[in-house]
């Protein structure tokens, strides 16, 4: 699949402008992602991908003596908004516009209880709701098989790649419409990068995914589209 202009567009950034201090980091970006998408994100280190990902999310909100100016509109359940204007609340974004990082971060409990956390954090008190939710996220991740006889085992002693898993699984709970991942396959092996590959083309039926690599024969299996960063502006799109 490659992005056409009849594609809709998810995500539309305007003029963005971001700084540490007064560093300029991301320079005048004006760039459109696609719905239903795997973009990827490339570019030397230090490019600014991964401030670029938190942009979309907001995240970068609580950095000290971070700053950014510009627009940021993604159109979340048919509405297109202003993710920094209005009545958008953080956690509602983040509901919507999730991120899985580099190294597996998994909660220290259980398998169950980690896939769980944001169903509870966002008030739902259902238990047999929480139960079928927790088996969906887990069978989107292609975890279900592995782990659903130790749903009760501490989720630190899966493997790297079933960590990184759980992770996407976690994400994927609240059912997100966009996925944002820095570097998800740079901590796993050729085997558990191949899973998570895969399970990357299938989520993009539901997804706009923009995922940062360094590997170029990833980009080339997963990516519709290569947008390019070099100190902090996008070169090729
Ligand atoms: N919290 C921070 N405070 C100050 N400067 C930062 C912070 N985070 C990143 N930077 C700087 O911003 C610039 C862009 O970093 P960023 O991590 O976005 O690049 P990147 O393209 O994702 O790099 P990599 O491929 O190495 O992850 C770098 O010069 C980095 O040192």
């Amino acid at each position: 699949m490659k992005t056409t202009l009849q594609d809709k567009t998810k995500i539309q950034v305007e003029d963005l402008n971001f700084f540490y201090r007064d560093r300029h980091i991301l320079k005048d970006l004006t760039v459109r992602f696609a719905e239903n998408s795997i973009t990827a994100l490339i570019g030397p280190s230090g490019a600014g991908k991964s401030t670029f990902l938190i942009t979309l999310n907001r995240l970068w909100e609580n950095l000290p003596e971070a700053r950014m100016s510009g627009k940021v509109e993604i159109t979340l359940d048919g509405l297109r908004r202003d993710i920094y204007q209005g009545n958008l609340p953080v956690t509602e974004l983040r509901r919507q516009v999730a991120m899985v990082f580099q190294t597996p971060n998994p909660l220290p409990m259980s398998i169950s209880r980690n896939i769980a956390f944001p169903l509870k954090m966002a008030g739902n008190r259902n238990q047999e709701e929480m139960r079928h939710r927790v088996e969906q996220a887990l069978k989107m991740a292609y975890l279900w098989e592995e782990v659903k006889d130790r749903m009760n085992d501490d989720a630190r002693k899966l493997s790297g790649g079933q960590q990184q898993r759980l992770c996407i699984a976690r994400a994927l709970v609240l059912e997100p419409e966009v996925l944002l991942m820095d570097e998800p396959t740079s901590s796993l092996d050729s085997t558990a990068t191949e899973v998570i590959e895969d399970l990357l083309l299938e989520l993009r039926q539901h997804l706009t995914i923009l995922v940062v690599s360094h590997y170029l024969d990833q980009v080339k299996r997963v990516a519709d589209r290569v947008v390019t960063f070099e100190d902090g502006v996008i070169i090729s799109s």
